[in-house]
Parts: structure tokens; C-alpha cells; sequence
């Protein structure tokens, strides 16, 4: 297993938003998590990757990285460069400035398999939405990532440019990464996801296998 998430709590001021939340996640799977808004799915993904502490509950993760709705992209720079970025947790702080070329050569790998190779030297503010975020998930492969955590990767994008992410992260998976995507979109998900997940009162409704 990827990611095992068991048992997990988490209260902001009193209220709790997840009340024993479990989910599994295999290598080479995708599965959507749904929600109605508030219902922690948020809360969920950023316990799952570190940037929250639960108040109870176990995880077990492969390396993860997060893609977010806001993508956060340093726009003046290249997509090349954006997706090195990447790596700056494993390089010595004087590399930081200078990407060694052994990285510029990985993160175009990154940028192939999200299909911007030949947008690389293109500043990310020239970029559209839809390949914004493409290169937001090449980042996350250049952290060497197992698990992918997507936080509404695709609210902010057109309905062509969203499908085209969704479909992404699906093939990703079908490669052999775990993903898992929160999504306002059910129709996306039932399309694309191998299972659904529905956070419901704090916990996991019973999956529903898509695919
Ligand atoms: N840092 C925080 N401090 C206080 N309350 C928080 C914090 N983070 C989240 N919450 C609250 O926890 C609840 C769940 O938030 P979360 O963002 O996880 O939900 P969500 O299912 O992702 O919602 P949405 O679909 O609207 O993004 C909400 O009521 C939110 O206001």
C-alpha cells in the first residue's frame, strides 16, 4: 500500500471535521474523493502529506507531494525551471541557485510525461491554466513523489483543460503512482477515477468501485 490512513481525527475550535476517516491506496490507483463543501477533504489530504497534525489516527505514506488548486507557480520563471524546484528538498543549499544539468535532465522527463516538453523554456505566465497545473504535477514527479495528493486540482480550469488534467493524473496512476484527487466534479470522477471515496460525517463512505 502507498498510503493507509486509519483512524484519523481532527477538530478545529471544538468541532470535529474528521471522525475516524480510514483510506487505502495502492500503487497504480486513482481514486476520487468527494464531498460536500467543509466536509474535510481539505483536512484529510493535508494530514495525509505533513502540512496538518491529526489529533489521533495513524498514516503510513510513500513519499507524497500535494498539487493545489492555486497551482503556485513562480510565474517569471520557466516551466523547466518551476519543475526543479522540485527537487530543492534533496539538494545542497548551493545548488539551489544553479540547477545541476543531472536535474534540468529529470525534470524534462517530468515535463514529457505531463506532455509540456516542448513548452519547457516557456515562462509559466505564458502558459495557460490547464498546462499551469501540468507542470504543478511535473513538479511533484520531480520530488520523486509515490503518492500524489491533489487538492481540487481542477476547479479552476475550464471544463476541456480539466478533463485533460483529470485524465493525467489517471494515466499517472495507471503507471504506477498512487493518486488521490479531490474533485468537485462527480461526472469527472466517475469518468476517470478507478474508485470513489465520499467523506461523510468525518468518515469514508463505502467505496464505490468505477472501474
Ligand atoms: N486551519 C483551520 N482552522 C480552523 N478551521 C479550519 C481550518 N482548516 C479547515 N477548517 C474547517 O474545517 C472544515 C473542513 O475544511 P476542509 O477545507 O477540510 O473541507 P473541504 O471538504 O476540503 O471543503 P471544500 O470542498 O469547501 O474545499 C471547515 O469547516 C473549515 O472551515
Amino acid at each position: 500500500m502507498s498510503l493507509e490512513i486509519r483512524g484519523l481525527r481532527k477538530s478545529y475550535d471544538g468541532r470535529t471535521v474528521l471522525d475516524g476517516f480510514d483510506l487505502d491506496v495502492r500503487p497504480g490507483e486513482f481514486v476520487a474523493l468527494l464531498g460536500p463543501n467543509g466536509s474535510g477533504k481539505s483536512t484529510a489530504l493535508r494530514c495525509a502529506v505533513g502540512l496538518e497534525r491529526p489529533d489521533a489516527g495513524e498514516i503510513t505514506s510513500a513519499p507524497a507531494a500535494m498539487v493545489f488548486q492555486g497551482i503556485h507557480l513562480v510565474r517569471r520563471r520557466t516551466a523547466l525551471d518551476n519543475v526543479c524546484t522540485g527537487a530543492l528538498g534533496r539538494l545542497p543549499l548551493r545548488r539551489s541557485f544553479f540547477f545541476p544539468n543531472t536535474l534540468r535532465s529529470e525534470a524534462m522527463e517530468c515535463l514529457d510525461r505531463v506532455g509540456l516538453a516542448d513548452r519547457a523554456a516557456e515562462r509559466c505566465a505564458r502558459l495557460s491554466g490547464g498546462q499551469q497545473q501540468r507542470v504543478a504535477i511535473a513538479r511533484a514527479l520531480c520530488q520523486r513523489a509515490e503518492v500524489i495528493l491533489a487538492d481540487e486540482p481542477v476547479s479552476a480550469l475550464d471544463p476541456a483543460a480539466a478533463a485533460q488534467v483529470v485524465e493525467l493524473l489517471r494515466q499517472l496512476a495507471s503507471d504506477g503512482l498512487a493518486v488521490v484527487a479531490v474533485l468537485h466534479q462527480p461526472e469527472l470522477a466517475h469518468c476517470y477515477a478507478h474508485r470513489i471515496v465520499a467523506l461523510h460525517n468525518g468518515k469514508a463512505a463505502s467505496p464505490e468501485v468505477t472501474r
